[in-house]
């Protein structure tokens, strides 16, 4: 279900709400570009877990987008470019594909969708394709982790593999899959863990039971959302009252100003000192700084909503950055605040690796031999040297 003509959500919506189809992005998006404010559900979960089921299922009720990386892959394998034949081999070897190539394919699908809000399946399978998405793309918002024992996984996947054609849905690929599941992935839940992302669900009841939890999990976000966009509005107007009343004073203000005054900071003060001397002017600036109080507030606005960002648990520090929104207006504490920015290529330690990706995912796009779908065609650089040679 692509975004690309969808009626728009409004600036303000949610990540997940009850809508169809998935939305499209609210904010401009520049060409080759994720658009502002994107953001990610990822779903994790062992090898036949039921992450795809329930992504289906997820995707009939709420408007997200979903991305399968393993999906992706296969439809690399199936285009037979000299990548896909590479991709078949790692993915017969129930080993991963190199985190360039998987994180290429990602990005190029959500920029290529049109959409902002994305249930990404099966990704990130290591610890490096956690933090390269982070770096690159985005931090997620939330963590979907089907837990399931390995017999039942091994049940589901045999009997998957009976219809499904996949080549690596068999028992001597299924027990390499769960290794690398076990050495590689268990760390990246635990990486979420330890930063309060992670929603854990048991996926061994039948999927409607799974899903009504997976339902209990997104209203618990959306009321989480609807809390912070709240706490964001009383902020935002409580920040309006006090530049207002601080105005009206100033306006209100006798030719000789008494030291208690107002609140603000002493500058102010020693400004309207200065000002009392020529009433005309004081007005003229007075209404100017009101003027710049809301300008001021609806950037504000504007800032918290549209990166997102401002909604994020503190443990977020880390992989943020914190600007200081100072107040044109006033310039004592009341008018500082701090808002969280959404890094996209900030601070990126590996330039190389992200322009490889940046390079490989805005690659043009080829219709492949029956003309039914497009094919990403990796620089050089970007497949051959990060796929090892094939098994
Ligand atoms: N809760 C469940 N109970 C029983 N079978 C399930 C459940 N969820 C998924 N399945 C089946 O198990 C197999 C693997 O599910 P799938 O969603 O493809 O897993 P994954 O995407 O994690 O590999 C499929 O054949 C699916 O129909
Ligand atoms: N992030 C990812 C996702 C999948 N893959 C590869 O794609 C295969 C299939 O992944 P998948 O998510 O479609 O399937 P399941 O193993 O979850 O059923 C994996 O076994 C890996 O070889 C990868 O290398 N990196």
């Amino acid at each position: 279900m692509g975004c690309k003509g969808s009626k728009s959500a409004g600036v303000n919506a949610p990540f997940v709400a009850e809508a169809q189809p998935a939305q499209p992005a609210t904010a401009p998006q520049k060409k080759g570009e994720l658009p502002p404010g994107t953001e990610v559900l990822f779903v994790l979960g062992g090898p036949g877990s039921g992450k795809g089921t329930q992504c289906d299922r997820i995707v009939a009720k709420y408007g997200l987008k979903h991305l399968s990386a393993g999906d992706l892959l296969r439809d690399e394998v199936k285009s037979k470019s000299a990548l896909g034949l590479e991709l078949e081999s790692i993915m017969k070897e129930g080993k991963l594909v190199p985190q360039e190539t998987t994180i290429a394919l990602l990005r190029k699908a959500m920029i290529g969708s049109g959409c902002q809000r994305f249930l990404v399946d099966g990704f990130p399978r290591a610890l490096d394709q956690a933090k390269t998405f982070e770096r690159t793309v985005c931090l997620p918002r939330l963590v979907l982790f089907f837990d399931c024992p390995l017999e039942t996984m091994e049940e589901r996947l045999l009997s998957r593999g009976k219809t499904s054609g996949r080549s690596d849905d068999n028992a001597e690929t299924i027990k390499k899959r769960f290794k690398t599941f076990q050495e590689q992935s268990i760390p990246v839940v635990d990486y979420y863990e330890e930063r309060g992302k992670v929603k854990k669900i048991s996926a061994v009841p039948p999927p409607e039971e799974v899903f009504l939890e997976v339902q209990q999990v997104l209203e618990g976000l959306q009321a989480q959302q609807a809390g912070e966009a709240a706490g964001a509005a009383q902020a935002i107007a409580a920040e309006n009252q006090t530049q207002a009343v601080g105005a009206m004073q100033v306006d209100a203000a006798p030719d000789t100003v008494p030291s208690t005054r107002t609140t603000d900071s002493g500058k102010r003060t020693t400004d309207s000192g200065k000002r009392t001397t020529d009433s005309g002017k004081q007005t003229t600036d007075t209404g100017k700084r009101t003027t710049d109080s809301d300008k001021r507030t609806t950037e504000s606005g504007k800032r918290i909503t549209e990166s997102g960002a401002a909604a994020l648990p503190a443990d977020d520090a880390t992989a943020t950055t914190t600007a200081t929104a100072a107040s044109p207006a006033a310039e004592g504490t009341e008018g500082i605040r701090e808002v969280k920015q959404r890094p996209s290529f900030v601070g990126i330690e590996d330039e190389v690796l992200a322009a490889k990706i940046e390079e490989a995912s805005q690659a043009p796009t080829k219709m492949s031999a029956d003309g039914s779908r497009s094919v990403v065609e990796m620089p050089a650089d970007a497949s051959s040297a990060a796929l090892p040679a094939a098994a």
